[in-house]
């Protein structure tokens, strides 16, 4: 059983709940344990995995970036990725639920359990990833 760490960017609280509860059904159903630590926006998300990396065997992204009137978004959206990218190449099992939409509704969809299962589909590519770190590393 390995322990996953979940680190959501709770800019938004509906969303963020709606993610972190399919990805932690994802993880138990695959056995493994999880623990959540939150922080403040995407852009703070890499940096948290980066210093947690010793102390899990696998991790969960999490946030929703929703474009609004300025470049902003795509400095979240696209600097987020990039750090998570970097990480993920340095062999850090990584899944990216980051949310990048345009609107909410587009995020809700996402989001929502029940329909694209977003934060389920990122655990379940962090569990995806382990298996190849436990085959390759
Ligand atoms: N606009 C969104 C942000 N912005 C905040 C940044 O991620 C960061 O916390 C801030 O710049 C301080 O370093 N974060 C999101 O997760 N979602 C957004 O839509
Ligand atoms: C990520 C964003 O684009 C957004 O939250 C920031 O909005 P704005 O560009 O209107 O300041």
């Amino acid at each position: 059983m390995a322990t996953i760490l979940i680190v959501e960017a709770r800019f938004y609280d509906h969303l963020n709940d709606l993610l972190l509860a399919g990805a932690r059904a994802a993880i138990e159903a695959a056995g493994h344990s999880h623990e959540t630590i939150t922080v403040p926006g995407a852009l703070e998300v890499p940096g948290a995995i980066a210093l947690a990396a010793e102390s899990f065997d696998a991790f969960v992204a999490l946030g929703v970036v929703i474009r609004g009137e300025t470049y902003h978004f795509e400095i979240v959206a696209g600097e987020s990725a990039r750090g998570i990218m970097a990480l993920t190449m340095d062999g850090l099992a990584i899944g990216n639920g980051i949310l990048t939409t345009e609107n909410e509704a587009q995020a809700l969809t996402r989001a929502r359990p029940d329909e694209k299962d977003k934060g389920g589909e990122a655990a379940k590519a962090a569990i995806a990833m382990l298996d190849l770190q436990t085959r390759f590393g």
